[in-house]
Formats: C-alpha cells, structure tokens, sequence
C-alpha cells in the first residue's frame, strides 16, 4: 500500500505525518492532534505555504521538507468535556505518555499512575465547586474570554422531572449568591460564552438581566414570580440539538448585549425594552426540532391548528402566554390593563417576525425607514424591535469561532435530522437540511453572504458602533468559511485530476 508523507511546522518544530490513502478521516485527524499535543476539545487548522486552509483529510497532499505546512490549535471546542482546557491536555497527554512507556517498558510506571491520579483529584476538586465559578473563580487570565468550566455530566438515571427540579433546586440556591461585575459587565457583550455555563446557571444570568435592566422595579415583579417564569420558560424548551434552552439563552443573552452596546435604555421606553427581551426568551418555545415547511408538508396538528401560518412561531407565542396565564408565574400581573395589552402585542409582533419567510418583508421596511429614521415614530420603533429580536436569533456568527462552531454542528444535526425523516416519509426534502448537499462550509457562505451581512449591515447603519461587535466577527466568519469551501473544492479537483 502507498503512504504519502506530510511535512508541517507544529509548535515551533517540523514534523511529518505518514498515512495510507485508505486512512480513515479520524485516523489522519488524530495523527495530528496527537502531533501538536491538542486535547480533544481543540480545533486544528492546517495552512499551506500561502497561508491558506486546508482540510486535515486523508486526501491532503503531499509536500516536501522545503514546503511544509502550518499546523495550528487554533481555540478550544467549548462543546467538549467542560474541564479547563489546560487539564483536558495534561491528561490527554498523560494517556498518551502512559501508551508510550507501556510499549517500551510493558507497564505503568509508578510516577505516571501518581500523576494520573492527581489529576483526577483536581478534576473531582474543580467539579466540588462549581458553583463558585460567580466569583470568577477559575478566569484565564490572559484570555479575555471567561474559561470553560465543567460541565457537568447529567446523571442518567434521573427522569427529566427529576432533572428539572434538581435544575431548580441549583437555580434557587444560587441565585441568593452575589453574581460577580465581572460576569456581569461580559454578560453584556457578544463575546460571552455560553458553552461553560449549567442550565441552572444560565437562569441565574437570565434573572441577572432582568434586574440590571431594573425591569423588577418598573414593572413592580415579585423576585419569586420572575424565578417561577424562568423556569416555566426553561421546562418547556425541548432537549433537541439546535432549537433549546442553551438556543434561548443565547438570543436573549444577545439582546440584552445589543441593548446596552446601542444605549437603547436612552433611545426606547422601560416596556419596548421589556417586550423585546421577553420575546427573545420566548421566541422558541416547544420547538419540536422540525421547522415550518415540514410542519406544513406533514400536515401536523400545529400546521392544521394554525392554518398553515406560521404555525411554529404562533405556537411559541401561545406557549408564551400560556405559562404567563399562570398567576404564579405571571410577571406581568401587577401592570395595567392598558401596558398588558401593549407588552402581549408587542410581543407577539416581534415573536411571529422571527419566521425567516418574512425576512424580506421585515428588512425591506427597515431599509425605507432608515434614511428617516425617527425613535418617536411608533411604526419605525416596531419595525426596529422585530429587526432587534431576528438580529439576536441569527446571531451565532458574530460570536468568538469557538463559541460559533458548536452551533452550527447543532444546527446542522438538526437539519439532517429533519432531512432524514422527510426522506423516509416521502415528504419534499429542504435542499439546505440535506445531508447529501450542504457542508459547514456551503451552509455558511451563502447564509452569511445573503442573511446575515445584508441584515447586519442595516442595524450598523443605525447603530455604527455595532460595527466591531457584530459586523466584523460574521466577516471574519465568512472569510474562514470561504477559505475552507475553497480548500475543499481545490481537493475535489486535485482528486478528480
Ligand atoms: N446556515 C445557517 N442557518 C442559520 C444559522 N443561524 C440560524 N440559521 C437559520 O435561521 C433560522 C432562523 O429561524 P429558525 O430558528 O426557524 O431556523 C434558523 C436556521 O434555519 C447559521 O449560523 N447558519
Ligand atoms: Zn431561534
């Protein structure tokens, strides 16, 4: 069988990596992970002599020791295991050590079973307190990214009542310990990480928004019944990959960044604000993990119920409404009559613009008013709040590529999971959820280049310090996307050649 051989700079050193065209991807992709000593949670990019990237495959070509490549962990996959990436590598180096001395020596030495164990230790002592990470406990340093803390795994044997009381119990326990300014000041950019925080944690932070934008006195909401929605709101979002809780967390997570980065407490009153924060935390409500096309070609209940009108978004709403109906989880039953009716029609405008079949339709109004654009204009203040909550739905992309990626490895389960079953049951298959047609790289491309830039680009020309937050992450985003979409049809050629 012929190998090729690979040379690369990694770490400061050049090395060369041989396989077999018959090398599975994972192979050839854990040749070099364990080459530039990356944990699992890494994400490796390979450059050419030009700097551009390519696809660590078992289809990368061969180079010579005058023309290596440049191999680089670029960040850490924040999805992973939830430990500081730190001691994620020293144990994955650890383990690789050990195999070494085994194959030379037939054992475990004394030494490496000592270090084995204290990192296990620390692991344990790191998972004990947890709950610290308010007080900014375990930040890196040098980063100016919080650091991902652990995850804990969920506990099998528990049912998702079981699960959510527990979520509960956490969530009412550390909502009485003092969040940091530190926390706090990060939970106001798009830079923040949501991969590192517990479900239990994320209600906390979500009160934490509520009442640093003073919603608890403006509208005279109890602590308890705020706590009592949160979590009504988290039990009825479903675990599916793309479409929950962590997806809810986020678009608020993201208003409620936008809202300070823009002063719009200067610009709009205390109950647009309200609406369109609440909006963004209801916007999924129940969603099934199967979008509206489906829905309507599989004649569901929510299709028939809704007429074929945007049944997901209607159902969200409803939803919505439906666990605000509960006295002790209304938190708008101390208002009148009057803002009641305000805040529910708000909200339900902004909700149902979260359809991206009316995308066009909402972005072309915002366009016209944008030359003449006037706070105090009733419907341009509308048009601004439905254009604020789809900015926050679509906005992954304008977060840190560590933060990003994850996300789209969801989304995309997601899609296949509905191209799949459309396929088994003989319904029409959406070419963009079709696991034989679209790549990250296609995915993104075309989604950046014809959603997100043209919308971004609107609200920067409101909001010009948006700038820097939203508009150049998601055109680094597509750079990197279009660099990869490259290497990958550059490889097709070579192969086909
Ligand atoms: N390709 C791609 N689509 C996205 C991304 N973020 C959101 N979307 C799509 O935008 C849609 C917004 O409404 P939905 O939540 O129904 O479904 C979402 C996805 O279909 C992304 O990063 N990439
Ligand atoms: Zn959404």
């Amino acid at each position: 069988m012929t190998t090729k051989t690979i040379y690369f700079m990694v770490n400061g050193r050049l090395e060369q990596a041989e396989f077999g065209a018959d090398c599975s991807a994972a192979d050839v992709k854990d040749l070099f992970r364990t080459a530039a000593e990356a944990g699992p949670n890494h994400i490796l990019k390979m450059y050419d002599t030009n700097g551009s990237v390519l696809n660590i495959s078992p289809r990368l070509e061969a180079n010579s020791e005058d023309s290596y490549y440049r191999l680089e962990v670029v960040a850490s996959d924040l999805q992973g295991v939830g430990m500081p990436a730190e001691l994620d590598n020293m144990e994955y180096r650890l383990h690789h050590l050990e195999s070494k001395v085994i194959e030379d020596v037939g054992k475990t030495p004394e030494i490496i079973s000592e270090m084995k164990s204290q990192v296990e230790s620390f692991k344990k002592k790191l998972e004990s307190v947890q709950h610290l990470s308010w007080m900014g406990l375990f930040r890196e340093e040098s980063d100016h990214q919080l650091s991902k803390l652990s995850q804990k795994p969920k506990t099998p044997q528990l049912s998702m009542e079981e699960e959510q009381q527990q979520v509960r119990r956490q969530f009412l326990n550390m909502s009485s310990l003092q969040v940091t300014e530190e926390v706090r000041e990060h939970l106001k950019t798009p830079i923040f990480d949501n991969w590192q925080w517990e479900e239990a944690e994320m209600l906390v932070l979500l009160q934490v928004m509520f009442t640093d934008l003073d919603f608890l006195t403006a509208f005279h909401i109890e602590l308890k019944v705020l706590q009592n929605f949160l979590f009504e709101v988290y039990c009825h979002y479903n675990s599916i990959p793309f479409h929950n809780f962590q997806h809810c967390f986020c678009v608020t997570q993201m208003m409620y960044g936008l809202i300070w980065l823009t002063d719009l407490r200067s610009k709009l009153s205390s109950i647009d604000l309200l609406i369109m924060l609440t909006s963004a935390l209801c916007h999924d409500l129940d969603h099934p993990g199967y979008n509206n096309v489906y829905q309507i070609n599989a004649q569901t209940d929510l299709a028939i119920r809704y007429n074929d009108i945007s049944p997901l978004e209607n159902h969200h709403c409803a939803v919505a409404f439906g666990i605000l109906s509960k006295p002790e989880c209304n938190i708008l039953k101390n208002l009148t009559c009057e803002q009641y009716k305000l805040i529910r029609g708000g909200m339900i405008k902004c909700i149902l613009a979260t359809d991206m079949a009316r995308h066009n339709e909402i972005l072309n109004k915002f366009k016209m008013m944008q030359p003449v654009f006037d706070f105090n204009n009733k419907d341009h203040k509308e048009v601004l709040m439905k254009i604020m909550v789809k900015v926050s739905d679509i906005s992954n992309e304008a977060r840190p590529m560590a933060v990003a990626e994850p996300w789209l490895d969801c989304l995309l389960q997601e899609f296949f999971n509905q191209s799949d079953t459309e396929k088994l049951k003989g319904l029409p298959v959406t070419p963009f959820m079709d696991r034989d047609k679209v790549s990250k790289p296609s995915s993104q491309t075309n989604f950046i280049r014809f959603v997100l830039l043209p919308l971004f680009t609107e609200l920067t020309k409101l909001f010009p310090c948006l700038e820097q937050h939203i508009l150049e992450p998601v055109r680094r985003a597509l750079e990197h996307y279009s660099d990869l979409e490259k290497a990958g049809k550059d490889e097709d050629k070579t192969t086909k050649a």
